[in-house]
């Protein structure tokens, strides 16, 4: 039996017959042309020929633009076409199709055979967790700000104020790249050494997540030589280098170390409604196949927003265990596939009197993530994240953040400088 992989794209025309367009794609992303073959090449070529699985058509209503005219359209592609890999997988369901007019591809599910090729974070939630031994609420991150021109004492500075604050996690800014003032193993063991004497105040674990940069040839080398300075987590700007080059180091057994992806470059592809990949799609299920332990993303509450219908695709394709459903198109009965859970880390202009909305949206298994709203405490760094902390703890036992700001003076401070949402 032929194994396929699914794509759906919403496909925008005022006129177009959508039948017919979806026929074109399944011929013309496939075997090329259909009708013009000869018989006896028709049988051979079967195998190789896309299917139209479904057309949705969406008449604007009454008064509305006559633009807004869509079809979802899925397609089936078989397996028996491309190498089992992202790139030959994107290539092919929206390589010369992403330039084709007004259309963005919004869902993909894999064959079974597909998907078992990808083990998927090797940490993960649960991995993370234990790393940190924390276990029953959301993590909590910091970045770094303003640390290019800097030296390594300043750094340094830095990450123990951070840390000293109570946070679980401490990332590099990703515009921090191999420098000559703080490089990658130096920077390690700076951060290492001020991570230690945080611990032993605060009796709390770090993972510190250095960024991984370079040239493509050079990346797995340089994570086993942040490995072997001691780094204990890697950042990496996923979409400059591709997919595939984020699952060659997931997979790579030398590298032990959970991978935290950053979303630069996102913009350039999933907020238009007409062209791109959906934000699900990028910064979801393909950053978890692809092996990501953590994926930041912009939430619907901070500075950079996403819509919170969005942001929710994100989160349920970072989690979701229902892989016959969400991931498997025609899971055969008797296969047992698993890929870990991502954690998200929905960012960008988080403070702490977000903390109740972003704890609704996503329960325990989060990662309340913030720069700008650590480090521009009125109170200092340290009072940055102690209010999180702070906030974290209020919304995990039911308190308001009026009410836990009352006894505690740094998350006070953070409502009275950014507020709390209606
Ligand atoms: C757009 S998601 C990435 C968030 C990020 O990397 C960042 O530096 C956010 O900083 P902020 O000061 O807005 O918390």
């Amino acid at each position: 039996m032929n194994a396929y992989c699914l794509a759906t794209y919403r496909s925008f025309d005022e006129k177009a017959d959508f039948h017919k367009k979806a026929t074109s794609i399944a011929v013309g992303l496939t075997v090329g042309s259909w009708t013009e073959l000869p018989e006896a090449q028709k049988a051979q070529m079967e195998k190789h020929l896309g299917k139209v699985i479904s057309v949705e058509v969406h008449e604007p209503a009454h008064g509305e633009p006559t633009s807004n005219r869509y079809a979802d359209i899925t397609i089936a592609y078989p397996d028996i076409n491309f190498s089992r890999d992202i790139p030959a997988l994107l290539v092919t369901v929206f390589g010369k199709l992403s330039m084709d007019g007004k259309i963005k591809l919004i869902d993909l599910s894999f064959s079974s055979d597909f998907l078992s090729g990808f083990s998927g974070p090797k940490f993960g939630i649960q991995g993370v967790r234990e790393l940190l031994g924390v276990h029953d609420r959301p993590l909590l991150m910091s970045i770094f700000k303003s640390v290019v021109g800097y030296e390594l004492p300043a750094l340094r500075e830095q990450f123990y104020l951070q840390a000293a604050g109570g946070v679980d996690l401490i990332k590099d800014d990703e515009i921090l790249f191999e420098n000559p003032l703080t490089p990658l193993e130096k920077r390690i063991e700076i951060c290492l050494e001020a991570a230690a004497q945080a611990t032993k105040e605060t009796g709390q674990k770090l993972l510190y997540a250095v960024n991984l940069t370079g040239p493509t040839s050079k990346l797995a080398s340089q994570a086993k030589k942040a490995i072997g300075a001691g780094a204990n987590a890697l950042l990496f700007n996923v979409l400059a280098y591709g997919f595939d080059t984020l699952h060659e180091l997931s997979t790579d057994p030398e590298i032990t170390i959970p991978i935290m992806a950053h979303p630069a470059m996102a913009g350039a592809t999933y907020p238009s409604p007409h062209y791109g990949i959906s934000a699900s799609v990028l910064l979801g299920k393909l950053m978890r196949l692809a092996g990501a332990d953590l994926v930041l993303f912009p939430s619907p509450y901070g500075s950079v927003v996403m819509p919170r219908e969005e942001n929710m695709a994100i989160k349920h394709a970072l989690l979701t265990d229902d892989l016959r459903k969400d991931y498997i198109y025609n899971a055969p009965a008797d296969v047992q596939l698993k890929l870990a859970a991502s954690f998200p880390v929905p960012s960008a202009g988080i403070h702490p009197g977000l903390v109740p909305l972003i704890l609704r949206d996503f329960g325990k298994d989060v990662i309340v993530n913030a720069g700008g709203g650590i480090h521009g405490h009125p109170l200092g760094t340290i009072a940055g994240g102690q209010a999180f902390r702070q906030a974290i703890d209020a919304t995990m036992q039911g308190i308001t953040l009026q009410d836990y700001a009352r006894t505690h003076p740094e998350l006070q401070s953070a409502i009275d400088t950014w507020g709390t949402p209606e």
